[in-house]
């Protein structure tokens, strides 16, 4: 059944997204993150749908890191991070106490920055997670190799090499090797940290075009600082800023990319996007 979907933008408000047919997939309910005493995040609500690309842009440490690895824990392996709030994942906290982080991450996965291939061969590197799992069948080993490979474009480039040390592969490639290693767990959503602000511009069009190649099957949601990026290849943004009493990031404005770029609700909205500050 088609869901109303709502989200609050940064003066308290509710707004239903226009097309209103939009699956949410995860959701965050008054979500807040500490680092000790310092407040990152202060009370995000924000709806991610699926199968749809949505970007976190904004200013250097508004939260934008901290909000994705609210999404699979990965803020748990930091030190002294408190989070209050809901992580609503098809509905159920992420943060239930009888919710296995580690089964989180295979449906939730994540690509960083810097690509950080395995020191292993590529076909070892996205067998890797399958073995994990269990799978020990070579059969199907390489089926999954060759078909994350495939989706992650590097197939072709790579396939007589499949024995090669990883680390012999371009950046570019080696970020591409990630993703066909997160894929090969098969999860439902990728998040993606900066994906491409380590590669040259070739590469980067064709982890752009990857993305979008990828969102016909997975949920997307990135972080990037390259505002054209954010509006070339994401569906939904949201406009992250620093909440000027309290320091910490919040949701200045979210909605369609193309309606929060061309014809942004906020002052504040339209003078990142335009340049004026970050
Ligand atoms: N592991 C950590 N321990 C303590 N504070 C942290 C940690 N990670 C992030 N922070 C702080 O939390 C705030 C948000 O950081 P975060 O990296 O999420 O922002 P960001 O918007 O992704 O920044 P950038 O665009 O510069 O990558 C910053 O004040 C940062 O210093």
């Amino acid at each position: 059944m088609d869901r109303e979907v709502q989200f609050q933008v940064a003066d308290g408000r509710f707004r239903s997204v226009p097309e209103g047919k939009e699956e949410v997939i995860i959701e965050t309910r008054g979500l807040s993150v500490y680092y000790g005493y310092h407040m990152a995040l202060y009370d995000i609500n924000l709806p991610i749908y699926k199968n749809r690309i949505t970007a976190f842009i904004g200013p250097s440490g508004c939260g934008k890191s901290t909000l994705l690895r609210c999404f699979n824990r990965m803020n748990e392996v930091v030190a002294d991070v408190r989070i209050e709030g809901e992580v609503l994942f098809h509905g159920k906290n992420v943060y239930d106490p009888d919710v296995d982080p580690v089964l989180l991450r295979r449906r939730i996965g994540m690509v960083f920055q810097q690509p950080n291939p395995f020191p292993k061969s590529i076909y070892d590197n996205v067998a890797y997670g399958p073995r994990m799992y269990g799978i020990k069948d070579k059969a199907t080993l390489d089926e999954i190799v060759e078909e994350s490979l495939r989706a992650a474009a590097l197939w072709d480039e790579v396939k007589d090499v499949l024995g090669k040390s990883a680390l012999a592969l371009s950046g570019g490639q080696q970020q591409r090797l990630c993703i066909a290693r997160t894929i090969a767990v098969k999860p439902e959503v990728i998040l993606m940290d900066e994906p491409a602000s380590a590669l040259d511009p070739i590469s980067t069009a064709r982890i752009e075009e990857l993305m979008q190649e990828l969102a016909r099957q997975y949920t997307i949601v990135i972080v990037t600082h390259n505002m054209q990026q954010a509006a070339r290849v994401s569906d939904y943004t949201a406009f992250l800023y620093l909440h000027e009493e309290w320091g910490a990031g919040y949701i200045e404005e979210f909605g369609p990319t193309k309606e929060l770029f061309l014809n942004p609700k906020k002052k504040r909205t339209e003078d990142y996007i335009s340049g004026k500050f970050g």
